[in-house]
């Protein structure tokens, strides 16, 4: 019977069917842990005298709750400190191998996983963390999961799941320059909403995903939770074998071998069916930014804010007012001509390497505006080290953006990095919900590319518009 890649990956870890109504078991192949959601997990354990099943699969990394600056000195937040020294507590006790703040690997846990070479073509990845689906990018079945089902995949190594329902993303065509990922999901997400993809698997597919570097196929599967999939995926290849080869758990030899001769497998079968498909033409793709409060709110950095009068859906018109009274715009302002305050590079949506060069590629020689505050924030130690040997830290510095340690930071108010009520900010993060970067905040979302050129303009802004 043909199958769609989801399905596949499903099919290959069910340790027992579910009968009628029943879910099915599922063996899990990665666990990873943050300070956030874990704390409880353990305490239920530690309450049961249970020992983790498998901690060798089960890996844990602080984010959420660290600092930016003055890493080397305690948390003063007292909150963030618990939770990150329980994280500790919790991962000597139960023998977890965790990448503490510092440390080379320490980062945001949905750009170690991948760095490590651990994501992997085929596997199911959860975590206590929606945006798990970023790892779908390598073909995995990766989602998010709630504090007792990482308990229960800590003491069993398996989790209950009911089936899902497949929608093809196809993105045909090819994107014209200064146009990314960024600008593709959140083009999807317009197109499908916020709820488009309940009870979905997305598989990404089309010429224009195919074209994706694995660090852009991460941007796009990240946001999939945004469209409240259950997950997002990318068929496995060339470019993903590439990417994990050689890295510190990526499999050598015949076992290398092996693994890709299994991952070339992992595609959708030619006549396999999608319970739903959508299509977009990436040629006619431009910048993409948010002008509300959720992320589907969004429209082509040349369009201006919408007049929720002329929404004929009633609860879209009803949110859409509400968005703008939060976000204090009126209707028919054009977007260009929106000021920030604070531009965010940064959070596992565009956290990266690619993600810090092509904004600094922007930023060269030229200055951010006056009265505008960049922050920029590599995904992970060992992305800051990588931007520090190719000076990318010189760039910014230069251009007047402060250069941060690894983290979450603004893309949360769980910090010390937020907006001040009232505040507004272009930022590469995947959330512009009310108060999400800091109490009264106000949040547009947009590529990096977009974020550096906004810096520098003060107003957001693509990089081409830096040219006139
Ligand atoms: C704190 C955590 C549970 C949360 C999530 O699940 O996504 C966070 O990472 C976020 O992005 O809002
Ligand atoms: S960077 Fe943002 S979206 Fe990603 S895990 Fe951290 S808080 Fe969640």
């Amino acid at each position: 019977m043909s199958r769609t890649l989801a399905e596949k990956v499903w099919e290959a870890h069910v340790v027992r069917h579910g009968s009628g109504a029943e879910p099915d078991l599922l063996y899990i192949d990665l666990h990873l842990l943050h300070e956030v959601t874990s704390p409880q997990a353990f305490d239920g354990l530690r309450l049961a005298n249970r020992k983790l099943r498998r901690p060798d699969l089960t890996i844990a990394t602080e984010d959420h709750n660290v600092p930016t600056v003055d890493i080397d000195k305690p948390i003063a937040d007292p909150v963030s400190r618990l939770q990150v020294e329980t994280l500790r507590r919790n991962c000597a006790e139960f023998g977890v191998r965790l990448h503490p703040m510092g440390d080379l690997e320490q980062g945001i846990v949905h750009v170690v996983g991948p760095q490590l070479g651990l994501t992997q073509p085929g596997m199911t990845v959860v975590c206590g963390d929606s945006h798990t689906s970023t790892h779908g990018a390598f073909g995995a079945l990766a989602f998010g999961i709630g504090t007792s089902e990482v308990e229960h995949v800590m003491a069993t190594q398996t989790l209950p799941l009911r089936p899902f329902k497949t929608m093809a993303i196809n993105v045909d065509g090819a994107l014209q320059p200064g146009v990314t990922a960024k600008d593709i999901i959140l083009a999807v997400i317009a197109k499908i909403g916020t709820g488009g993809g309940q009870g979905y698997v997305l598989e990404y597919r089309g010429r224009a995903i195919e074209n994706l570097s694995m660090e852009a196929r991460m941007t796009v599967c990240n946001m999939s939770i945004e469209a409240g999939a259950r997950a997002g995926m990318i068929a496995p290849d060339e470019t993903t074998f590439d990417y994990i080869k050689g890295r510190p758990h990526a499999p050598s030899g015949a076992d290398w071998d092996a693994a890709v001769a299994y991952w070339k497998t992992l595609r959708t079968d030619d006549d396999a069916t999608f319970d739903a498909e959508v299509h977009i033409d990436a040629d006619e793709l431009t910048p993409f930014v948010t002008w509300g409060t959720n992320p589907g709110q969004g429209l082509p950095l040349g369009a201006s804010i919408p007049d929720p009068e002329q929404i004929a859906d009633e609860n879209e018109r009803v949110a859409a007012e509400k968005a703008l009274s939060y976000m204090g715009l009126e209707p028919g302002t054009p977007l260009r001509d929106i000021r920030v305050d604070t531009v965010f590079l940064g959070s596992c949506t565009n956290g990266r390497i690619e993600d810090l060069r092509a904004a600094a590629d922007v930023l060269k020689g030229k200055h951010v505006a006056s009265g505008v505050r960049m922050l920029v924030v590599p995904g992970s130690m060992r992305v800051r080290k990588q931007a520090e040997e190719e000076g990318l830290d010189k760039v910014f510095l230069d251009a007047g953006a402060e250069w941060r340690q690894a983290g979450c930071s603004m893309c949360l108010g769980m910090n010390p990095d937020q907006l001040a009520p009232g505040e507004r900010s272009a930022s590469t993060s995947n959330r512009n919900f009310e108060g999400r970067q800091g109490k009264g905040g106000r949040t547009h979302l947009v590529s990096p590319l977009v974020a550096a050129a906004t810096a520098v303009r003060g107003t957001l802004s693509a990089p081409a518009d830096l040219e006139n």
